[in-house]
């Protein structure tokens, strides 16, 4: 209205070069334009000036002298050529299941199916997919020559003021944030090859590029006559009839936070895993009784059939549910913990359906999850200082600017970091502090068979409670190092060294060596290996230095694992760069992160004061049998000696969804 009245009045002042002759007529006219006029630009500037406040609101938040942003110029490709056209209902209450929608101008950011985000340009030798090659243009030193003359044999035998907790929380916030499958090759027959023994594959198919030689002196493999490693490249964008150029990873799973590895990824599987009743995901039962994930019949596995055991799992990832049996307590918490508040909110709300039921307990998992991620795991990995100063703990951060997908510099090395503090064994401890029996992780990799034996669920989250960790040092365990995912039924040297299998993968998706990515974060440039030395011991410098050609040569994971420790952190200022980048973005490109205000799925401030309180304590409270836990969660205390600590969970860890009564006129469905 206002606008078009604008129009109208001053047509005639922009054309006004008429003959002008003062009359009362022209004065009242003057005066009644003067006024109008005094109206819309007082009007305008109280307009422009809510206008900008709205911008600025919506704009990047002012970023910290220590962010970092991506200097590649083809991560919208994807975007150019192969996003799907997504229909959004701006009013959603709920996210979608595989992410799309969160951003309502790029609909499909963060989605599953999606590329991962490059920090850096890929660099591979051909420009496009062939792996990286030194800067003399050499092959690269093989990854296990890396392993064992770098790290393999300084592990030391130290724990951790952490305790075992951290490690299986930790890997199932990976896999909530990132899935990246191996391109397994396959013959006209759909049988699956392995690139070391069939003698032909490693010409025909480009998968088998990445098998790893083991060195004629291997200290493990040698003894055996095993010379190769099966690793296989991972599957790409092509895979998904996208081909981009350079080639482009896609990560299979939402980027957000969003617990999808507990509901899944797509609508099909979140479908399947759901009971459809109650507003309660599908379970199985134990011989006595608990409740476990779904038993699945054996599936074909992806790759060569490793898994010795008929019962699998099901859960929201496929890839990464049944790896060990700490992921494998992680999923099984949170789906009884869905399940939990699913009948908590049944009760207070008995007239809400199955779907309301379902989505509310979802959005209060979800809320968990993020909770317990950025208020209790990440202080610990990149120091509560750092976070703070980094504007990670800002409440309502959101901007929908922010892209928030997962960096391919994350997920394929600075997140892998962690595996350093994969122990050996796990314990399994009863409720009296007694350790009953330990098991080694690799004897029990995709083998879930102990866990719903007895007392298994609960003396494995006492163990993980009571245990301190492995100290993070720049060597993996041996076990790890060695015999990870050995053959059924064989020794376990039959395995493989999830180091080699780290370094592979950095090259398989093409990241850019340490240096470059060490002076992305803002540190120095290394022009010769003494550069280095800010960073990294003079011993390693001189490792280095005997297997790459230039200091411009050595790969990310390296790099990263032998980096002094940053104060307050676990890990050095390179990784903490890129995870506090990640973590960053995982929150301020969330819309429905938990705490953001003025969104449709929104908490209301006392339902937010709710999920503010609950704790990883409070879920392993509430889903297992386990009956003192910690407050400091993630922290090994010795309960001789501070037997207080421990809280009793029937009087510290209660939980009160009387926040979600609808009766209370706080909510509307
Ligand atoms: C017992 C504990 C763990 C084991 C046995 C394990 C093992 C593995 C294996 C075998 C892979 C696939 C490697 C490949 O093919 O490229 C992987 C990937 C990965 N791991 Fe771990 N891991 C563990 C814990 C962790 C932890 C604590 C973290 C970090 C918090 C972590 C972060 C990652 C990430 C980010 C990936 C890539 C995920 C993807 O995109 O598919 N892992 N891990
Ligand atoms: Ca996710």
């Amino acid at each position: 209205m206002f606008f078009s009245s604008k129009n109208d009045e001053t047509k005639p002042l922009l054309s006004g070069k008429r003959g002008t002759k003062w009359n009362m007529c022209r004065l009242v006219k003057w005066t009644l334009i003067v006024i109008c006029l005094g109206i819309f630009f007082t009007s305008l500037w109280f307009v422009i000036s809510d206008y900008e406040y709205q911008t600025v609101s919506k704009k990047p938040q002012a970023r910290h002298a220590l962010h970092i942003s991506s200097a590649v110029t083809t991560n919208n490709d994807y975007l150019k050529q192969c996003a799907p056209q997504v229909k959004c209902d701006p009013y959603a209450k709920y996210r979608s299941v595989n992410g799309s929608c969160n951003n309502l101008k790029t609909p499909t950011w963060g989605a599953a199916n999606t590329p991962f985000l490059r920090m850096l340009n890929a660099n591979f030798s051909d420009g496009y997919y062939e792996l990286r090659k030194q800067t003399n243009g050499s092959a690269l030193p093989s990854p296990r020559v890396v392993n064992i003359n770098v790290f393999l044999t300084r592990e030391k035998y130290r724990t951790d003021e952490n305790n075992v907790l951290l490690l299986p929380f930790g890997q199932l916030l990976a896999h909530d944030l990132s899935g990246l499958s191996n391109d397994v090759p396959e013959n006209e027959f759909s049988i699956v090859t392995d690139c070391c023994t069939d003698e032909n594959a490693r010409k025909t198919f480009s998968q088998c590029q990445l098998v790893v030689e083991n060195p004629l002196d291997d200290p493990v493999y040698s003894k055996h006559n095993i010379f190769c490693m099966g690793l296989v490249r991972s599957l790409t964008s092509r895979n998904y009839s996208c081909p981009l150029y350079p080639t482009t990873f896609f990560n299979e799973n939402t980027h957000f936070i969003d617990a999808s590895n507990v509901y899944g990824s797509s609508e099909s599987v979140a479908r399947r895993l759901r009971l459809m009743e109650g507003g309660r995901l599908n379970f199985s039962l134990s011989d006595d009784g608990q409740m476990f994930c779904p038993f699945q019949e054996k599936k074909k596995f992806i790759e060569i059939e490793r898994q010795n055991s008929s019962l699998q799992y099901d859960t929201g990832d496929p890839n990464n549910g049944n790896q060990n049996l700490g992921i494998l307590v992680m999923q099984t918490a949170f789906l009884r913990f869905h399940n939990y508040i699913a009948f908590e909110l049944s009760t207070i709300n008995s007239h809400w359906s199955d779907e309301t039921i379902y989505q509310e307990s979802r959005r209060i998992v979800i809320g968990t999850i993020q909770r317990i991620a950025y208020q209790d795991f990440l202080p610990i990995i990149i120091g509560e200082d750092y976070q703070e100063i980094y504007g990670i703990n800002g409440k309502n951060i959101y901007d929908p600017m922010m892209d928030p997908s997962m960096a391919m510099e994350l997920t394929s090395a600075a997140l892998r970091v962690l595996h350093t503090i994969i122990p050996v064994q796990l314990n399994f401890m009863n409720n009296d502090y007694k350790i009953e029996s330990s098991e080694n992780i690799t004897d029990w990799m995709l083998r879930p068979v102990l866990l719903p034996v007895k007392d298994n669920f609960d003396k494995l989250l006492k163990g993980f409670l009571e245990t301190p960790g492995r100290m993070v040092q720049p060597s993996y365990n041996f076990y790890i190092s060695n015999y990870l995912f050995s053959f059924p039924k064989q020794p376990p040297y039959t395995g493989r060294d999830l180091l080699s299998l780290d370094i592979a993968r950095g090259r398989d998706v093409g990241l850019q060596p340490y240096t470059k990515v060490k002076h992305l974060c803002g540190l120095p440039l290394a022009k010769k290996f003494e550069d280095l030395i800010d960073l990294i011991h003079i011993k390693d410098i001189n490792k280095l230095k005997e297997l790459y050609h230039s200091v411009n040569d050595i790969d990310l994971i390296v790099g990263l694992l032998l980096e002094k420790i940053s104060d307050g952190a676990i890990v050095g200022p390179t990784t903490r760069c890129l995870i506090s980048d990640g973590f960053y973005r995982y929150k301020a490109g969330d819309r429905f992160f938990y705490d953001v205000q003025g969104q449709p799925g929104s908490f209301t401030p006392e339902q937010l004061k709710v999920i503010k309180k609950i704790t990883l304590g409070h879920v392993i409270c509430a889903i297992s049998n386990v009956d003192h836990v910690q407050e400091a969660i993630f922290k090994s205390i010795d309960h001789k000696l501070f037997s207080t600590i421990k809280l009793k969970c029937d009087n510290e860890f209660t939980l009160d969804f009387e926040e979600w009564t609808e009766s209370n006129n706080r909510q509307e469905f």
